[in-house]
């Protein structure tokens, strides 16, 4: 048993899957499975833009939260396509995914774009799950640390201490993403206990402790048991295995019995 006084929050990240019925269906057959984790654990689906709707009716009375995939840094304006935290909370969004690698490879995210959303989230009442990781060769050349340092540094930029305590950090290395490649339990460990001591610089050790950090990158059914029971994993963003209701709801259960 962990000793961390941090509730665990399990997310899944739809990504670009699931049209409204099938996103209705997966929520009714999540639901039941996970009603046990309330109180425990806290469980989101961080689902498409067309889907939040659906997913804020079919989890209304649950313990699901709804997250979104994105929001822009903008109050509202000729931003064609993008959506503003105001509109996501309007509709009964809680959290949203900031700053995921794939935003950052293929959208060209930057981590001074990923602080003004965590910073437009936060001032409209949206707790950001701010994604950070290293690529393989990062990795490889030995500047993991390095890489991560930076990412928290500029992404958290003149977020305050208060404020970071609402933002869940996911620490997704990127090649464990979509891979089957998971960190094993240790790197997962070593890289979020890293996190933690960067938070306890830029802020203070309370504030670090007090930081949900989740660990993402093909965490699946087989081996969400043993990620989730180091020290300094606080939950998981979870991918193609949020997609299918009873190995999300293995990976749930494993944080309700961690
Ligand atoms: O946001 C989730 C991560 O990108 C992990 O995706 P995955 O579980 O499919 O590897």
């Amino acid at each position: 048993m962990k000793k961390s006084v941090r509730k665990a929050i399990i997310a899944g990240n739809w990504k670009m899957n699931k049209t409204r019925p099938e996103a209705k269906e997966l929520l009714e057959a999540i639901k039941p499975l996970v009603a046990n984790a309330e109180g425990k654990v806290e469980v989101i689906a961080c689902v498409p833009f067309t889907n939040l709707e659906t997913a804020v009716n079919t989890t209304a009375g649950s313990n699901i939260k709804v997250g979104a995939e994105n929001v822009h840094f903008e109050k509202s304006g000729a931003f064609t396509g993008e959506i503003s935290a105001d509109m996501l909370v309007e509709l009964g969004v809680e959290y949203v995914v900031i700053g995921h690698s794939e935003r950052r490879q293929y959208f060209g995210e930057t981590d001074e774009t990923v602080n003004k959303r965590t910073k437009a989230a936060l001032a409209a009442g949206l707790k950001p799950i701010v994604c950070v990781g290293e690529l393989l060769w990062e990795r490889e050349c030995n500047i993991t640390e390095e890489v991560i340092a930076r990412q928290i540094k500029l992404d958290l930029y003149d977020v305050s201490a208060e404020d970071v305590k609402k933002t869940v950090i996911a620490y997704e290395p990127v090649w464990a993403i979509g891979t089957g490649k998971t960190a094993t339990a240790d790197q997962a460990e070593e890289v979020c206990a890293f996190i933690r001591a960067t938070l306890a610089k830029i802020y203070d050790e309370a504030t670090a402790q007090a930081v949900t950090i989740q660990y993402g990158g093909s965490m699946n059914a087989g081996n969400a048991a043993e990620l989730l029971s180091k020290e300094n994993v606080d939950g998981g963003l979870i991918g193609g295995a949020s997609l299918k209701a009873a190995d999300f709801n293995t990976i749930v259960q494993a944080a309700v019995n961690g």
